[in-house]
């Protein structure tokens, strides 16, 4: 199973390496506008599912979530660490 600092290396090397068809490279090439603009899409449907689905489909929004906050961290050159170093 894949751990959040598991899919952060992933992508880190995938922004890195640019490999043809991968959506984490055309969303870094779209730019911060358009990652914050799917953080809020992403945390919105959290919150709908929250209150109204099930638990699996609640955890699979928070994982799109994450995948979006960690390409928004890539896009701005943060570690992990820079936001561990807050919890
Ligand atoms: N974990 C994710 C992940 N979570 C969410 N997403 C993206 O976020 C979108 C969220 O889905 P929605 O249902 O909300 O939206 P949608 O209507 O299906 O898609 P959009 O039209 O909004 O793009 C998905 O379609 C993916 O584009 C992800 N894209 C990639 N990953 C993982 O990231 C890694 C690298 O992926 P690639 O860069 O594509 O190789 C792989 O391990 C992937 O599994």
């Amino acid at each position: 199973m894949k751990t959040f600092d598991d899919l952060f290396a992933e992508l880190t090397d995938k922004a890195a390496t640019r490999p043809e068809g991968s959506g984490t490279v055309a969303a870094l090439d779209k730019g911060v506008h358009t990652l914050g603009k799917k953080i809020i899409e992403e945390a919105g449907e959290v919150w709908l599912a929250a209150e109204h689905e099930s638990d699996d489909s609640l955890a699979e929004e928070m994982s799109q979530l994450i995948y979006w906050l960690q390409v928004m961290m890539i896009k701005r050159g943060l570690q992990p660490e820079d936001v561990y170093k807050y919890l």
